[in-house]
């Protein structure tokens, strides 16, 4: 198979480059860039020694239409341009911006603040939670890669609302990320002085993925209405923790919970239920493609509580980039993906 990368010089970029280089069917990859055209990319990036010596190669559309697949990791607002010439054309395209999530270009247009896609080419994306859409990511040409947040909190609320467990007009969503999620350029929010040793609220009440989740509980699991979804800057590079909040409904014990969940993934590798535990977080799923998944009920309240951990750049993003590839070209799921956390 032969991959381009644009948007490879990135977080994103470089976790494709890492994944995609133990995975089996992948022969060729080429990095594209827009801004550092020539340079050889392990003089940039010396991690990749011996690796990926290549040259980085300038965009542009009629070299890119000879590959298998292309993958996007680039700001939002790029691929909205990129992709739609490249749509029946050959390639596979896969997007890990937000440019083609969000089904109401208006919707876009309110929480990116940036011009839409063309409506013809959103009409054809397709979203690639990948548990959740497995038989149209098959057919797809246009992947939509989810957003890292929405990733994390959509596998585990998802089962509990489409079976009417608990109840999603009350659902209240804490969920926190490593700083990688915000890119490679700094900026003052990132900026180690002002990270370390501090943990921040931030966008609050105008995340991006708010949109985005509300869409997917919609489609995957039939209720509108609107979530409670907050988000936190904490000083470490890679993870994320969700933590969901929601009233169950009566009756509703916490084996019932558990039960939903390992039925839903029963034969899906990537997600693990873990039962009975005190201690869930992030290093449990780092440098994987795991989503863990944990969830209690509160007698006294009520009210569930349901956690999910996954690594940002990679089930967040890269990795199931590259699993939406598996699906689309007829692979298993977890070529090149089995990746063993690293713990400690
Ligand atoms: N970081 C994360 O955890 C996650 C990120 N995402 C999304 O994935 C995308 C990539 O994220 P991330 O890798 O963190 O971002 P980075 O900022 O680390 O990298 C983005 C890359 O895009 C390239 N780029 C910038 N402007 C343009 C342009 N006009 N045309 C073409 N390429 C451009 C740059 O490379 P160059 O200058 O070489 O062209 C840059 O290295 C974003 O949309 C992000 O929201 C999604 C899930 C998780
Ligand atoms: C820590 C941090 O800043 N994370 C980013 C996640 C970016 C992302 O994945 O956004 P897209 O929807 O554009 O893909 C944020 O909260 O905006």
């Amino acid at each position: 198979m032969k991959v381009g990368i644009i948007g490879a010089t990135g977080y994103g970029g470089l976790e494709l480059i890492r994944l995609l280089h133990n995975h089996q069917e992948v022969e060729n990859i080429d990095l594209f860039t827009s801004s550092e055209e020539g340079i050889q990319f392990s003089n940039k990036y010396t991690h990749l020694m011996n690796i990926h010596d290549q040259p980085l190669l300038k965009i542009e559309n009629d070299k890119l239409a000879n590959y298998d697949v292309i993958f996007t990791s680039t700001p939002s607002g790029v691929s909205t341009e990129l992709l739609p010439p490249l749509i029946g054309a050959g390639p596979k395209l896969i997007d890990l911006s937000g440019d083609f999530r969000l089904k109401d270009a208006t919707e876009y247009v309110q929480w990116y603040k940036k011009t839409p896609a063309p409506p013809e080419a959103i009409a054809k994306s397709v979203y690639g939670l990948t548990e959740w859409n497995e038989e149209a990511i098959q057919q797809a040409q246009l992947i939509a890669n989810p957003g890292c947040y929405p990733t994390a909190v959509l596998l585990s609320v998802l089962p509990l609302i489409k079976e009417n467990l608990i109840d999603a007009s009350g659902l209240v969503i804490d969920a926190k990320s490593g700083i990688s999620g915000a890119g490679n350029k700094p900026n003052q929010m990132t900026h180690f002085s002002e990270t370390n040793e501090n943990t921040a609220i931030y966008k609050i009440h105008e995340h991006q993925h708010i949109p985005e989740i509300e869409q997917a509980i919609s489609n995957f699991a039939g209720k509108t209405s609107p979530v409670t979804f907050t988000t936190h800057l904490v000083p470490m590079t890679r993870g994320i923790i969700s933590t969901s909040y929601a009233p169950v409904t009566s009756g509703v014990t916490e084996q019932q919970l558990t039960n939903a969940l390992e039925e839903t993934y029963a034969n899906h590798p990537f997600v693990r239920i873990i039962k009975e535990t005190n201690k869930f977080g992030t290093n449990q799923v780092y440098g994987s493609n795991f989503c863990d998944i944990h969830v209690r009920l509160d007698p006294r309240t009520n009210r569930a509580t349901i956690v999910s951990v996954i690594d940002n750049l990679v089930k967040g993003a890269a990795g199931q980039a590259i699993q939406n590839m598996n699906v689309q070209f007829g692979l298993d799921q977890m070529t090149g993906l089995q990746q063993v956390p690293l713990f400690i």
